[in-house]
């Protein structure tokens, strides 16, 4: 009998010595084990052949945190199930009016922030601050060009070019290098000087060069801030002091955003004043766990470590608002979002208590408008039988918060500390008078734009409704990942954006992640390409395209997904287009660019061919490849692409289906 080198076979060769009752025995239990394989084997083909008759279309939503994941996904609901959609819009004015508070509260921290203590300042920097106030580095997701060294170049076998490389020679002004193992990065980019001699004294102080324009006198007279405003030293005192309500409700809708029953810490910092009103739900603990909640029906197949070790910066973010001393504000709050659970667990709360209008469609106007006296009740698990307090207090304080925002000194100082508000994710402030009116109903394009970063794997099912099209009766299931990056302890795992995607598509498919992954028609993959000159929130030393880059190829070669296509939104192009057309030049940041025309049709060619080429050379199987330039938050360019998508996916399904 010829000898066999594999070691398998030489672990399951019977011994030399076995009786023959021995291998009678053995021979009956390998039989069994063969015939409950078998089993097992056809049990799984008959579910798939099942759930193919039955028309289950999965889809995968992945990419980095900020890409647009979810977005999609409420575009998909929105197409398809529009009646659920509609109904629960009125779920995310507490998301939109958190997205509020949280833009207002970056302005106000902008403005009182303290001097850099990074320490990757520049001597000359620090010396300056010592000597004289200066605007600080605030935290931005804007990313310096990255320095020359830092290119990834890789050979496609092919001689096909596939360079792709970023950054560009640095500024005189940067701080020194840190070397890493691979590359030479910028640690910080804040590290901010400024650019004139226009000098501000920031936080609370007066403005000698260019003051905001806040009215010469007295601050607006507001009965409920009187008190306040005798004591303030400038009119810009005494607007802190007008907007001071909104603390209380960020720390209010927070508690409404988060179910009662979350274990985990949701980023609320032990804030004693909160706790002391009972509005902060005593969370903030350090227990950390995440529940991935399948199929939004409770189960919860694992429990991982919380990505952020306690004392990270997401324990204590709302002390910024707080203003308190003493904690490190070079932990940036901007990194510190308000995260829920995907799915019905947020929404259940508060779909509970749903709006109470009468009868009102807001889609035809022609329907009896609420009466004036009817102000919305609150739709949040919180203050179930009270009016909607968050509403009132932003609707107090609207003029304040336009007179903010408004005004051409602070947009200034923003500027400098290159703080892009309008860029940013879940940016109302420029439709202050229309949100935060008494009787605001989101429209489909403000549920869109809102910002609730998600955490863990959620997959939703939905069927489509039979007005939204031929396709009714198909159900979808579309399963959305939290993007952001969880693991930083090695640079290895800091390539990857998510630890939820480096689980599955790294450390291989454990039994825990096998229902999201397995049979999935299609992946969707958002690169949000408008990030180029950005870096992560969560890891400020890597540029956002280049994560989404890595990202993409550890997609493509990833044999667990090897057969299934793949969908390429190249997304933001909205916000692309501005940034281009503002003068930010891509070859700044993508060396390889060279001197092609800086504009949104060469640009986004040009990077659709670099993903295209990424994807031809690291897939281990051909397969279908789609790519579209996208803006998930248009909803008019949108529909057609997932129309497309859509027709794609279902034809792929059906020619599977008939492979079976
Ligand atoms: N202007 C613009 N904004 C977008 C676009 N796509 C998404 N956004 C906004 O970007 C923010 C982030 O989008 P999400 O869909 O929450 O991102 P995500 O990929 O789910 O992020 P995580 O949940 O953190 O993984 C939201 O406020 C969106 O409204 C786009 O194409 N253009
Ligand atoms: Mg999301």
């Amino acid at each position: 009998m010829p000898v066999s080198d594999d070691p398998l076979d030489q672990v399951l060769r019977p011994p030399p010595d076995e009786t023959p009752q021995e291998r009678e025995i053995r021979l009956e239990r390998e039989a069994e084990a063969r015939r409950i394989s078998q089993a097992i084997d056809a049990s799984i083909k008959a579910e798939r052949a099942a759930r193919r008759k039955k028309r289950i279309v999965r889809l995968l939503l992945l990419g980095q945190s900020e890409s647009g994941k979810s977005t999609t996904l409420r575009q998909f609901q929105r197409l398809y199930t529009p009646t659920a959609f509609r109904e629960e819009r009125i779920l995310w004015r507490a998301v939109i009016q958190l997205n509020i508070v949280r833009s207002i509260r970056t302005i106000l921290d902008a403005l009182s922030a303290p001097y850099p203590t990074s320490p990757y300042a520049s001597p000359r920097a620090r010396a300056r601050s010592l000597s004289r106030p200066r605007h600080p580095p605030l935290p931005t997701n804007h990313s310096p060009p990255l320095p020359p060294h830092g290119h990834h170049h890789e050979s496609n076998g092919n001689g096909a070019d596939m360079q792709f490389s970023y950054g560009s020679p640095p500024a005189p002004h940067y701080p020194p290098r840190r070397q890493d193992s691979n590359r030479d990065y910028y640690p910080d980019e804040d590290e901010y000087e400024a650019d004139s001699d226009t000098e501000f004294t920031v936080a609370n102080q007066s403005y000698p060069n260019s003051p905001p324009n806040f009215p010469h006198g007295s601050p607006r007279s507001d009965p409920s801030s009187s008190s306040t405003s005798t004591l303030a030293q400038t009119p810009l005192e005494a607007l802190k002091n007008r907007l001071l309500p909104l603390r209380h409700i960020e720390a209010m809708l927070i508690a409404k955003l988060v179910p009662p029953n979350e274990e985990e810490a949701t980023h609320l910092g032990v804030i004693p004043e909160y706790h002391t009103n009972g509005v902060a739900n005593g969370h903030g603990n350090g227990n950390h766990n995440h529940n991935y909640n399948h199929n939004g029906n409770g189960y919860h197949p694992n429990h991982h470590p919380h990505p952020h070790p306690p004392g990270s910066p997401t324990e204590s973010h709302l002390s910024h608002f707080n203003g308190r001393q003493g904690h490190n504000r070079s932990q940036s709050y901007r990194n510190q979002e308000i995260f829920v659970r995907p799915g019905p667990g947020w929404k259940g709360g508060l779909a509970r208590a749903r709006v109470n209008y009468q009868s009102y469609s807001y889609d035809d106007p022609s329907s009896p408008q609420p009466q004036s006296s009817q102000r919305p009740m609150s739709a949040g698990n919180t203050g179930l039988e009270t009016q909607d307090e968050a509403q009132e207090v932003l609707h107090s304080c609207r003029k304040d918060m336009m007179q903010l925002w408004n005004d051409d000194g602070i947009r200034d100082i923003l500027r400098r500390r290159k703080i892009r508000l309008e860029e940013g994710s879940g940016f109302f402030l420029d439709d202050l008078e229309r949100v935060t009116s008494l009787r605001y109903m989101p429209t489909d394009e403000d549920v869109l734009k809102a910002r609730l970063k998600t955490i863990g794997v959620s997959e939703y099912k939905f069927e489509m409704e039979v007005s939204a099209g031929r396709d009714s009766g198909t159900e979808w299931r579309i399963i959305d990942v939290g993007g952001s990056r969880s693991q930083r302890r090695t640079r290895f795992f800091s390539w990857f954006s998510s630890f939820f995607l480096f689980s599955v598509i790294f450390l291989g498919l454990t039994a825990t992640w096998a229902p999201f992954f397995d049979d999935v028609d299609a992946i969707i993959f958002l690169a949000p390409i408008s990030g180029f000159d950005q870096v992560l929130a969560e890891d400020r030393t890597v540029n956002r395209l280049e994560d989404s880059v890595l990202l993409w190829k550890a997609v493509c070669s990833s044999k667990l997904l090897a057969n299934v296509d793949l969908v390429l939104f190249l997304n933001k192009c909205d916000i692309l287009e501005k940034k281009l057309n503002s003068g930010i030049k891509l070859a700044k940041y993508v060396r390889s660019y060279g001197d092609r025309p800086n504009d949104l049709d060469s640009v986004s060619k040009y990077l659709r061919g670099k993903f295209s080429a990424i994807h031809r050379e690291y897939s281990p199987n051909p397969r279908k490849f789609y790519a579209f330039c996208t803006s998930v938050t248009d909803t008019a360019t949108t529909a057609g692409i997932i129309a497309s998508v859509r027709d794609m996916v279902i034809r792929q399904h059906l020619k599977q289906s008939k492979l079976l």
